[in-house]
């Protein structure tokens, strides 16, 4: 009955409400019922007085990198409070990593501020084109007291990011790409787990230049003053060429390792419009490389003067097979990403980013691009990976095989030169010596000993009949140094001593 009573007076409760509602609403002139509800959602904001901020994962098409900070503050912390946690150890990282759960929340107290944490994944659904996809999107939520609003702006976020900031360096061990980017179509275009091995370390090239890249990295990174200063956004750009395999690759990654940054390769071809590249470019993160392979391959990058010329000249010049099926690929999308726009993130839209970027292209053929995108500002820096070199031949020497000197190392030398012998083709002969280091260099002799008569059977058709015989001379000549190879790894297996004198011995019958 009691039960009864109780419903009754709700409804008549609720009645007497609806009635002075409309009342209100039908006599009361517009301007006092303006004040008289600008007067109540004060007091019921006052009582009502938890404030809620949203951090998403992206804002729009960017990555919003307050998000990440949040989530490593929160995997330092939650442990103590949350009650469902998520427990991994991503590749490559040393510690355990605990994360909230979706729907879970976190407590803390801040210099006497109860602060609360809740994290959400609410599925989105976007239509492109016809079709419809859902995409994750994951957020936080910070809640605290109304009256804490200014704290929490001036003390608890700022602290928020310092732990964060502290974390990812007590961390730069952990070599793993997380940031994610959707572009319009809600693809990932960037997702890359970043956990390259090569480094300076391991890196095959010259060592003068091997250092110049490195001060001028060092240089870079730690001149964000004189960047701003001289009003100039803090950004380098890298230009990379040379033939395959030379090491460009390895030296991007030897680059993101030394520097600890993320990097972003950029698939030009899939970007639809200069507007969509723009937006992706903003999206990448601070500290962050981002890597356009293979420019010429990409995008009709040449100089606009000599195009037709060139238009010509490639139809007959004989390329590699992969580049022209990447040409064939790419060319029904020449269209989309013009060369102004590539010119205009180059240079301007960098101010906006704020945080330091290394642009790095690459190209197996320089002489095919734009003087335009060539010139300092836009790429600061040349850099030319070539052929083998004897001290690069060295250091692949001591990586793969273990040694830092061997009696056939000046035979090496003397050869090098003479053949076109990439570091990567070098490495796969030391690859498949497993570490045998005689095996391993006298692979390496034979070889270039083929590679410089393949060589020299080139030159010697291009010249004239005057030059016929010369060409009979250094056939005999490689056929003296195949032998001489043969004979020295026969006799090597003979014995270990007085090697050094056959070998001179040879070289000098060589000569002879
Ligand atoms: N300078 C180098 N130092 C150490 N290893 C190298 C070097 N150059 C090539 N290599 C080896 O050869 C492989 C291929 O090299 P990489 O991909 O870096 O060459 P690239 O110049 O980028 O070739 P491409 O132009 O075809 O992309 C690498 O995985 C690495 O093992």
């Amino acid at each position: 009955m009691d039960v009864i009573l109780d419903w009754k007076s709700i409804g008549s409760l609720l009645a007497t409400f609806m009635f002075i509602r409309t009342a209100i609403n039908d006599f009361l002139p517009p301007e006092i019922y303006q004040y008289l509800k600008r007067f109540f959602s004060k007091i019921f904001s006052s009582l009502l007085p938890k404030v809620t901020i949203i951090i998403e994962e992206f804002d729009g098409a960017y990555t919003n990198d307050i998000f990440e900070a949040v989530q490593a503050y929160l995997s330092s912390k939650c442990f103590s409070s949350a009650q469902v946690l998520k427990l991994s150890r991503p590749k490559n990282f040393k510690n355990l990593t605990f994360s909230m759960n979706t729907n879970q929340s976190f407590e803390e107290t801040f210099e006497g501020i109860k602060i609360k944490w809740s994290f959400y994944s609410v599925e989105k659904k976007t239509s492109n084109l016809g079709y419809s996809r859902s995409l994750e999107n994951r957020l936080f939520e910070l809640s605290f007291h109304r009256k804490y609003k200014e704290s929490v702006h001036s003390s608890y976020i700022p602290h928020v990011m310092e732990v964060a900031e502290a974390i990812k360096f007590r961390n730069r061990e952990r070599k793993l790409y997380t940031n994610r980017a959707y572009n319009e179509d809600g693809r990932i275009w960037s997702s890359i787990p970043f956990s390259h091995p090569s480094t300076f370390d391991t890196l095959a090239i010259d060592p003068v230049l091997k250092e110049d890249i490195k001060q001028d990295l060092m240089r870079f990174v730690r001149r964000k003053e004189f960047y701003s200063r001289v009003g100039r956004a803090w950004k380098r750009g890298y230009l990379l060429y040379g033939p395959p395999g030379t090491g460009k690759t390895s030296l991007i990654a030897a680059i993101a390792n030394f520097l600890e940054f993320d990097i972003y390769d950029m698939e030009l071809t899939a970007v639809t419009s200069n507007s969509q590249m723009r937006k992706l470019l903003i999206s990448t993160s601070n500290k962050s490389v981002i890597v356009v392979e293979d420019i010429d391959c990409s995008l009709d990058l040449s100089d606009r003067k000599k195009k037709e010329s060139r238009a010509e000249d490639d139809n007959n010049e004989n390329e590699g097979d992969s580049r022209k099926i990447k040409s064939q690929k790419k060319g029904s999308l020449l269209q989309t990403v013009s060369l102004s726009g590539v010119l205009n993130f180059v240079d301007g839209l960098w101010s906006s980013c704020g945080g330091e970027r290394l642009i790095i292209f690459t190209t197996n053929h320089k002489e095919k691009l734009d003087a335009a995108l060539l010139r300092p500002g836009r790429m600061d820096k040349h850099i030319n990976l070539s052929f083998c070199e004897i001290e690069a031949f060295k250091m692949l020497a001591k990586n793969y095989l273990g040694i830092d000197k061997h009696e056939l190392m000046r035979k090496v030398e003397k050869m090098l030169p003479l053949t076109k012998m990439t570091p990567a083709d070098i490495a796969e002969i030391f690859m498949s010596c497993e570490e045998d280091a005689d095996m391993g260099m006298i692979s390496v002799i034979k070889r270039m000993v083929k590679e410089k008569k393949k060589n020299d059977h080139l030159t010697i058709e291009d010249a004239s009949v005057d030059d016929q015989k010369s060409k009979a001379k250094k056939n005999d000549d490689n056929d003296n140094e195949d032998a001489s190879v043969d004979q020295k790894s026969k006799e090597k297996k003979i014995t270990d001593n007085d090697n050094e004198e056959k070998e001179d011995a040879t070289e000098k019958k060589e000569e002879d």
